[in-house]
């Protein structure tokens, strides 16, 4: 199998500190290429990889800002498609904007959904919805309006995060500095407690930093360790009685929260997002709706016992796992582009084929058309999936929606047109003493076939 794996070219992949997207891409890379599969890792030129490095893009755009973003983003994502043809699978992790390009290459592509920063993104995900793949990287973080091949939750290298059944007294937050993040709230938490915070993350938001962080540091009781390296993180995380994660919206997943429960350490977070599928309220830690909860939390944190952190991550939430599930999807994927038949106008599945009937989904993807064509051989039923389209019968031109249905006998002109914004897909039952697809007529078509 031969992936082409597109990371984000915000950090280096692995990250030097700070990069979730990164991070996950590159354990996900390196456990393929121990599982012996063929990875090309796309990223920027100081990333490191047991696969195949392919870069453009020099250094990361957030530790350089001499680095066009928008020029060099346009030259990482190209770089992927122009080569589809070598690839079995394109799994993108760059967000929306490559999905632009899937439809102009016969690859698959898979994307990991790392998160929908708004709602205003959703179009593009929905335009790709029925054409591409998309994995969740948690049952919480599933959109209603998108279809999704999986829920994969991320796993991270367990064995290289300390376990440490004696922590110190001291309450840890770590992610990056922002309202989303809950940092204010954590501070408020260490103070109602008396406790000590360290508070360890880079500043995403400097004027949240500035007003409702820096006051309260004293580097006594609330501490700020700075955008800290690995190594230091996860001394932070294994010498810490608990991790506060007092987030303010829907995380999708939490990889702190994973790291920490690694080391042994406790997490009481808000219950917002992927949280419940992460932290088992009352034996790893709590999960609460606020300070007041969140204070109460930490006088019970004698109750949990720290070898149940870890050991409820240790397999749940590893590499290995992480690897054979996206290989799953991967096996999947191709599972179901064996069967499937490519068109200009977008793709069809036989369903069944017997003697005298055959069966076929098929897929005009938005605005697409079939050729205007007639059969010698064969009469067809259409029955209207879903989307919404224009079939042309002889001289007639129908309107066609979810749950019509038209027939087209032997010899009839026809064609489908997909007049909507989403895929048109339609059941179609042939019949005749004939089925082969060179039984068409063609007599117009958009794509220069007739
Ligand atoms: O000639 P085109 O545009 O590829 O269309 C072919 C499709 O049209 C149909 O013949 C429908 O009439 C399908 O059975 C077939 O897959």
């Amino acid at each position: 199998m031969r992936i082409a794996m597109l990371s984000p070219i915000a950090w280096s992949t692995p990250p030097k500190k700070y990069g979730p997207w990164e991070a996950m891409v590159s354990l996900l890379t390196e456990g393929l290429v121990k599982r012996g599969i063929d990875v090309t890792l796309f990223a920027t030129a100081d990333s490191h990889t047991s696969g195949k490095l392919h870069a453009v893009c020099p250094r990361p755009y957030e530790e350089d800002k001499n680095i066009h973003v928008k020029v060099y983003e346009c030259l990482h994502i190209s770089e992927v498609f122009e080569r589809a043809d070598e690839f079995d699978i394109i799994h993108n992790h760059f967000d929306y904007l490559p999905l632009t390009y899937s439809r102009l290459v016969d690859t698959p592509v898979v994307t990991t959904v790392h998160g929908i920063s708004s709602r205003r993104i959703l179009p593009v995900y929905k335009k790709y919805n029925n054409s591409t793949f998309y994995v969740s990287i948690s049952d919480a973080y599933r959109c209603d309006e998108l279809e999704y091949i999986a829920t994969v939750h991320h796993g991270i290298d367990t064995g290289s995060f300390p376990f440490n059944e004696s922590p110190e007294d001291y309450l840890l937050y770590i992610s990056r500095i922002h309202r989303d993040k809950g940092t204010k709230e954590a501070i408020e938490v260490a103070k109602r407690t008396g406790m000590r915070l360290k508070i360890a993350g880079f500043i995403a938001d400097p004027e949240y930093f500035e007003n409702e962080v820096a006051p309260h540091i004293d580097s006594e009781q609330i501490i700020y360790e700075g955008h800290v390296s690995h190594q230091h993180k996860k001394d932070l995380l294994s010498h810490a009685r608990a991790l506060l994660h007092m987030i303010n919206y829907e995380e999708a997943f939490g990889l702190g929260v994973v790291e920490a429960l690694t080391c042994g350490t406790p997490v009481i977070a808000i219950n917002k997002g992927a949280m419940p599928e992460l932290i088992i309220d009352g034996e790893t830690g709590f999960l609460v709706n606020g300070v007041e909860e969140a204070v109460d939390a930490v006088q019970k944190l004698g109750s949990i016992s720290r070898k149940k952190c870890r050991e409820s991550v240790e397999i749940r939430f590893s590499v290995e796992r992480m690897v054979e599930d996206y290989i799953k999807v991967y096996e999947t994927i191709l599972e179901k582009y064996r069967r499937e038949e490519k068109r200009p106008w977008g793709f069809y599945e036989i369903l069944t084929e017997k003697p005298g009937y055959k069966v076929k989904r098929i897929t005009v993807l938005p605005q697409e058309e079939i050729s205007l064509q007639r059969h010698a051989h064969r009469q067809e039923h259409w029955y209207i999936v879903s989307g919404e389209g224009l079939v042309t019968k002889n001289t007639d031109q129908i309107r066609v929606f979810s749950g019509d249905s038209v027939d087209l006998g032997v010899k009839e002109i026809h064609r489908v047109k997909n007049t909507g914004g989403q895929n048109l897909v339609f059941i179609e039952i042939a019949q005749g003493d004939y089925l082969g697809e060179d039984d068409i007529e063609r007599f117009e078509d958009k794509y220069g076939r007739a």
